[in-house]
């Protein structure tokens, strides 16, 4: 089975909460508590109720950006990218016992990562997509197969979770160019049905 990690979005059809919700019904065992637009009050309301239920599903929670919030709510990490804290300074106030992801775009993003001591890098965009703004540049097969070519060179091993606008069909051909997990969004929570799309997905892989 592969390593999925749900991002969280607000549609017009669910919440933030009720995304994840159906992500863990689904089998997916990795959210990460994204509510871009949304004010920290906000986020830690949903990251309070989702806590209990990642324990219940064996599911690990992160969330995106906001690291006083991890360490006040002890959940399982944060997701940094490049506006974000420093991932050395997350380390800091975190200490080894949470995990800290992080973006890269380009091999040298997943040098300064590893420097800095991150758990796993979130590298992307994959393809063009709506759940963000302000995209990095696309990197296609060919990037990721780039990337990862140079950090096999390097020696570097760190955990890569390949993010931005993957649909179930992409999902084999990524995992080819020795990614190690996938991050989706959008491709769920359009099916008809996103319980059992997390499952077709978890099955397929
Ligand atoms: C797994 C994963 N990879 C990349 C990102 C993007 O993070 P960031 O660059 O900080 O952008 P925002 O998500 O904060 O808009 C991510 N969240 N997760
Ligand atoms: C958070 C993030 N970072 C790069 S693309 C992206 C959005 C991923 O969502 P989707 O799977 O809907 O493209
Ligand atoms: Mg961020």
């Amino acid at each position: 089975m592969i390593s999925l990690q749900f991002i969280t979005h607000q549609t017009e059809r669910y919440s933030y909460f009720e995304s994840a919700r159906m992500a863990l019904e689904g089998g997916c065992k990795w959210i990460q508590l994204r509510m871009k637009e949304a004010p920290l009050e906000e986020v830690e309301q949903v990251a309070l109720q989702l806590k209990p239920l990642c324990k219940e599903h064996e599911a690990i929670l992160v969330l995106d950006d906001h690291v006083e919030l991890v360490k006040k709510l002890e959940v399982d990490g944060v997701h940094l990218g490049k506006k974000d804290m420093p991932i050395d300074q997350a380390r800091q106030i975190l200490g080894e016992a949470f995990i800290i992801g992080g973006t890269a775009n380009t091999f040298e993003d997943v040098v300064q990562h590893y420097r800095a001591g991150a758990d796993y890098l979130g590298i992307g965009p994959f393809r063009f997509t709506t759940t963000k703004k302000n995209l990095s540049p696309l990197l296609g097969l060919e990037g990721y197969a780039s990337i990862l070519s140079q950090m096999k060179e390097a020696n570097i091993n760190l955990p890569v979770v390949a993010i931005g606008g993957i649909t179930n069909e992409d999902i084999p051909d990524i995992l080819r160019t020795g990614v190690n997990g996938i991050a989706l969004s959008g491709t769920i929570l359009r099916a008809e049905n996103p319980v059992e799309e997390t499952r077709k997905i978890l099955s397929n892989s």
